[in-house]
């Protein structure tokens, strides 16, 4: 008997997972055609906002390659568009008058990015994110242009604009709301997402209406309906998606805002059915993949004749791939009448939780700052679990109790660990113990866990772990540097050391990097271990730095700046006061703050007069945001306080002018104590002294910040020579083993006290540390300095602002 002729109408997401899952089903069944108008094979649309942040590549997010249709006799044809469909005659018909004829038609056809309609819209460099070919037009763009605008402060605009300051551009997110996500967020965690996002140099215009795109050919700047413009030379429009029923409509079919389709995805033509973004259910389209995927499962099954369970809707959450942020949010996260919510709110760690609780159920979630616990609330979300005997606030907590216990340990076997493809942790560890799969990679390929947003992987590699036991093999699952590479930190180390490699460039070839320019994540390292292992010879790239790193100021949340100028110690003079009030007044300062680091700061500084600022204070910069010693905090000690055993201020000063300006992986916090009262909280920072009777005693490891940690007893000296030993020894260690971007109390951890310890105590090694910290601490130069006494840098740098009034 011929085979039946099932044709695909859009080779994405949805339409080939609803090809696979037929091919699991019966792989012989049908005779398979599949019509993309896009040139590619099937593609992960997810990760396009990875390639524009520099994470991946085009060529890596493949799904199915060209000769996964071979193998599978599909019969592919791309760069067709599918015009016509003729529901008597069962023929269908692409642009180039290409005519198929089917038995049974999937239309897969997704969404349409809406493109405001405003003059304008058209010019060059105006450009939506939909696609590989939009991808590339930004890419492109970032090499020739500077100023990029983001209009949609959603899921997309935020990913593309990450994307675009990792290219260098500078980037404004222009949104209509007045807050950011508002299909996701409530208005705390979209405040606290803002200044996030801002710290890592992303500048936002809220409520702002966008009425026209001004230029010549290419845009040059856009107006709002306030009258306000924005200088800008690509426009990206990301402001949601309309389902794609183009060929619908002409087909017949009946439509809403999608193509309407019952439980079993049929349209109102037999014979003819819709799946994905394009496809409308109960009043609903999909705009992410979990629910598109559980579509395509029970189609594959309705088309194959099995006995399919009816879709029942979905219940979708959401997370931002945008790398220095933790944003999960999931079903209705909005309380008020019948739904009441329960916040967790560390308005100091910036960490916010909100659960959403209808009678006995948990109907929705918001978490930023730490989003471990979105998989297990959107298991109870999505199972309608009871929650009425459980203290509520535990749902917050890991279920063990413990804080720090593994989520992915306590989960129960059904709970949904790949929320894209619905893969339970069942699934996995049956995958791990039938089919022998060792690796994330090997789970990837036997249940497709892992294979969209990635988001899961991590949680995939512990699950690993836990059932593996002995027999998992870290080395598989090494942690790569980022994306762009497959080298791990220490290989990345080894190689700038033995080939003497120089400059970031040179490492990324030399090393074969995946993408041409690194991303955000590699180069800042990068820039940092050169400068680590060859101290006097290698040249800060400004460019690889974060933007207040860049700026040598910290970014506040009105785009203006905070400077807090050394003051040794804690240490200062009615000079240095009088300086500092005097430069307050006359640059409008918004507010005079002493911090927690006992330092001033000055609040309020626009961009453009930092270098005046700077002259004028002519003090040195306190590093308030560098990745490098922060402060030493003192106590006023033996002088002043009765109770004072030791010259705190003495020791404090010298340890402060012995490590400043040297970069470490993270910032580095001091303090020194004259007595075991401990007023200067020597117990909480990252090396801290306490003065006892005859001598000191050196506390390592501690945070006060969002991982609260005390410090660690590394031991006791007698002199304040000593303890300045010591502390240097120490922190040169942590510079040569720490990992970019982790704090001393998490290396303490990784390397063990006693390890530490070995090393440290032993004088030799200690005496070795300081000669080569000696080394780096003689290139140093004070940059606010570096720059007044340098034009073109200081143009560079601070020429001033893009939006016009
Ligand atoms: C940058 C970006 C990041 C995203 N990140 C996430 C994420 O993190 N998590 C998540 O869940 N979702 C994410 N999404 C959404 C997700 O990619 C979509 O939900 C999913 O791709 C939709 O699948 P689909 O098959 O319905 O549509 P598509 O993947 O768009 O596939 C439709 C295909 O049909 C083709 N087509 C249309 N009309 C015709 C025609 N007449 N003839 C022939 N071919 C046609 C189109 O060219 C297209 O290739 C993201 C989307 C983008 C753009
Ligand atoms: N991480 C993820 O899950 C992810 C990432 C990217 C895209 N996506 C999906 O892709 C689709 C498209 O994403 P999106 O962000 O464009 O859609 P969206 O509808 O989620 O967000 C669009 C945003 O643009 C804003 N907006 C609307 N009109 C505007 C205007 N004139 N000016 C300024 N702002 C305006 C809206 O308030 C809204 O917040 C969605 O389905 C989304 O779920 C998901
Ligand atoms: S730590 Fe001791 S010496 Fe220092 S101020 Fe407090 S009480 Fe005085
Ligand atoms: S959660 Fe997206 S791939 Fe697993």
């Amino acid at each position: 008997m011929a085979k039946k002729r099932l044709v695909l109408v859009g080779n994405g997401m949805a339409g080939v997972k609803t090809i696979e899952e037929i091919l699991k089903i019966h792989k012989d069944c049908f005779e398979i055609t599949v019509i993309g108008e896009e040139p590619y094979p099937n593609y992960n649309r997810i990760l396009l906002s990875k390639v524009l942040q520099g994470d991946t590549t085009v060529k890596d997010i493949t799904l199915n390659d060209w000769n996964w249709y071979k193998e599978n006799n599909i019969r592919l044809f791309v760069n067709e568009k599918v015009i016509q469909v003729d529901p008597n005659a069962k023929v269908i018909t692409t642009h180039i008058g290409t005519a198929i004829s089917y038995d049974e038609l999937i239309i897969a056809t997704g969404s349409k990015p809406f493109i405001l309609p405003i003059p304008g819209k058209d010019k060059e460099g105006v450009t939506t994110f939909r696609d590989i070919k939009d991808t590339e037009t930004m890419v492109k763009a970032s090499k020739n242009y500077r100023k990029a605008a983001v209009i949609g402060g959603g899921l997309l605009g935020l990913e593309a604009a990450r994307g675009l300051l990792n290219l260098g551009m500078e980037v404004t997110v222009v949104h209509l709301g007045s807050s950011l996500m508002d299909r996701q967020l409530d208005v705390t965690a979209a405040t606290l997402l803002k200044e996030e996002l801002e710290v890592q140099g992303m500048r936002f215009l809220l409520e702002k209406n966008t009425t026209e795109i001004i230029g010549h050919e290419r845009v040059e700047c856009i107006r709002f309906s306030d009258g306000d413009f924005l200088e800008c030379d690509l426009v990206v429009m990301a402001v949601g998606i309309n389902p794609n029923v183009e060929l619908a409509n002409q087909a017949g079919l009946t439509i809403n805002r999608g193509i309407i389709v019952n439980d079993y995805l049929q349209t109102n033509i037999p014979n003819i059915y819709a799946v994905g973004e394009c496809a409308e259910h109960k009043g609903i389209a999909y705009g992410l993949v979990a629910p598109l995927f559980e579509q395509a499962k029970v189609l594959a099954s309705a088309v194959c004749g099995s006995l399919a369970s009816p879709y029942q809707g979905s219940v979708v959450s959401t997370q931002l791939k945008v790398s220095g942020v933790e944003v999960f949010s999931a079903g209705d996260f909005i309380e008020g009448g019948e739904k009441k919510a329960l916040r967790i709110y560390d308005e100091q760690d910036g960490l916010y939780k909100k659960m959403v609780f209808k009678g006995k159920k948990i109907v929705g979630a918001v978490l930023f700052g730490d989003s471990r616990e979105g998989t297990r609330l959107f298991s109870l979300i999505k199972k309608n679990t009871d929650v009425s005997d459980t203290v509520k606030v535990s749902l917050l907590q890991p279920l063990g109790g413990e804080a720090g216990e593994s989520v992915v340990a306590s989960m129960e076997s059904d709970e949904i660990i790949c929320g894209c493809n619905g893969v339970s942790k069942g699934s996995i560890v049956q995958a791990i113990h039938e089919q022998g799969c060792a690796t994330v990679d090997a789970i990837k390929s036997c249940t497709s866990a892992s294979r969209s947003c990635g988001g899961c992987k991590s949680s995939i590699s512990e699950l690993l772990e836990i059932t593996l036991g002995e027999d998992f093999d870290p080395a598989s699952h090494k942690e790569t540097l980022c994306g762009c590479t497959d080298h791990s930190r220490d290989e990345v180390i080894e190689a700038i050391r033995t080939k003497h490699l120089m400059h970031t460039r040179e490492v990324m070839h030399v090393l074969e990097w995946k993408t041409s320019d690194g991303c955000s994540k590699c180069r800042p390292a990068l820039n940092y271990y050169l400068g680590m292992i060859h101290p006097t010879e290698y040249e800060d790239e400004n460019e690889s730095r974060y933007v207040n790193e860049r700026l040598h100021a910290n970014i506040q949340k009105d785009g203006s700046f905070g400077v807090v100028p050394r003051m040794y110690g804690g240490v200062t003079s009615s000079a240095q006061l009088r300086k500092i009030a005097d430069v307050a007044d006359k640059y409008n300062a918004k507010l005079l703050k002493v911090t927690g680091g006992q330092r001033i700061d000055i609040f309020g500084i626009e961009k453009e007069d930092l270098p005046k600022v700077w002259e004028e204070l002519d003090m040195p910069s306190g590093y308030a945001y560098g990745k490098t010693l922060r402060t030493v905090k003192t106590c006023v000690g033996e002088t002043f306080c009765r109770f004072g055993t030791q010259d705190s201020l003495s020791l404090g000063i010298a340890l402060e002018k012995r490590l400043e300006r040297v970069g470490s992986p993270h910032k580095f916090k001091m303090a020194v104590s004259a007595c075991p009262r401990n007023c200067a909280e020597s117990g909480i920072k990252d090396f801290g002294v306490v003065g006892v009777e005859g001598g000191f005693e050196m506390y390592v490891g501690g945070n006060g910040g969002t991982h609260l940690r005390a410090a660690d007893l590394l031991g006791k000296v007698k002199t304040a020579e000593e303890v300045i030993d010591y502390a240097s020894a120490y922190f040169q260690y942590y510079r040569e083993t720490g990992v970019y971007l982790e704090r001393t109390s998490k290396w303490l951890e990784r390397m063990g006290l006693e390890n530490i310890k070995i090393v440290i105590e032993n004088p030799e090694q200690r005496k070795e540390l300081n000669e080569r910290l000696n080394l780096a601490v003689t290139v140093q130069e004070d940059p606010w300095k570096k720059i007044i006494n340098n034009d073109k840098l200081k143009n560079e740098l601070f020429e001033s602002v893009t939006i016009q009034h």
